[in-house]
């Protein structure tokens, strides 16, 4: 390695130097990054990016956590089942999609979330913009939380607009539980951000005010 005067590690701020695209199609493009890495190397790597990004936009797309609220009945959350083709099967996930132009993230998830699901709900919050694989590709979503009033008669009988889109309810005081039988006799592969949700949920459930020890 590089060593500067005092042998201390030569520090340098990475930076992308060039981005430059190997191949484009409608919805994805792949680019050959030039970067240098913190020693100040320079070095390359290959990187995924959709084509749909808008410039004013914060974020690709959305992901909606929703939960639905009813008299009498354990609280839900709202997921979908769809054929993904880059995974060759059925996933799990939040309902999702891209964000349109001069849309909002809080418009989108709400637009998303009635479409996929048939829903209509309310924003309460929005996280960030947070990556999804960023070893992979720089794209990037906002977790929108929107409540369900599912009492109120719209909501009653929701008509999603997606044929291929299966609704699945989960309770939430059971979610990882379920979701593992899912994955057992369905042979369906489940979004990593529901997943930890889940195993997030257990943990807190289980271990919530546990000290720590130390572990021989
Ligand atoms: N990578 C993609 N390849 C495609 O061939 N088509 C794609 C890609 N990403 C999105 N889309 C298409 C599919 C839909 O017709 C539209 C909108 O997708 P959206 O509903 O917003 O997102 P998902 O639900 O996550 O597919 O774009």
């Amino acid at each position: 390695m590089d060593r500067s005067v005092g042998d201390s590690p030569k520090a340098t701020i990475p930076s992308v130097i060039e981005e430059e695209v190997v191949a484009e199609g409608k919805w994805v493009k792949l680019e050959k990054t030039t970067y240098t890495d913190p020693s100040g190397k320079t070095r390359t790597w290959e990187t995924v990016k959709r084509t749909t990004k808008k410039h004013t936009s914060s974020a690709d797309g959305v992901a909606i956590f929703a939960v639905l609220n009813r008299t009498l009945h354990y609280d839900c959350l709202v997921m979908v089942k769809q054929f993904r083709p880059p995974m060759g099967c059925y996933c799990l996930e939040f309902p999702a999609g891209l964000i349109d132009d001069n849309e909002s993230a809080e418009d989108a998830a709400l637009r998303e979330l009635l479409e996929e699901t048939g829903y209509k709900g309310e924003v309460v919050g929005v996280s960030p913009a947070i990556c999804l694989d960023p070893g992979l590709t720089n794209c990037t979503t906002h977790i929108v939380k929107v409540n369900i009033n599912g009492d109120d008669p719209e909501n009653i009988k929701p008509k999603q607009k997606l044929e291929f889109v299966e609704v699945v309810l989960v309770p939430l005081n059971e979610l990882q539980k379920k979701i593992d039988e899912m994955v057992k006799n369905e042979n369906v592969v489940v979004d990593a951000r529901v997943y930890i949700y889940a195993m997030g949920r257990t943990h807190a459930k289980s271990k919530p005010t546990e000290l720590p020890v130390l572990k021989s």
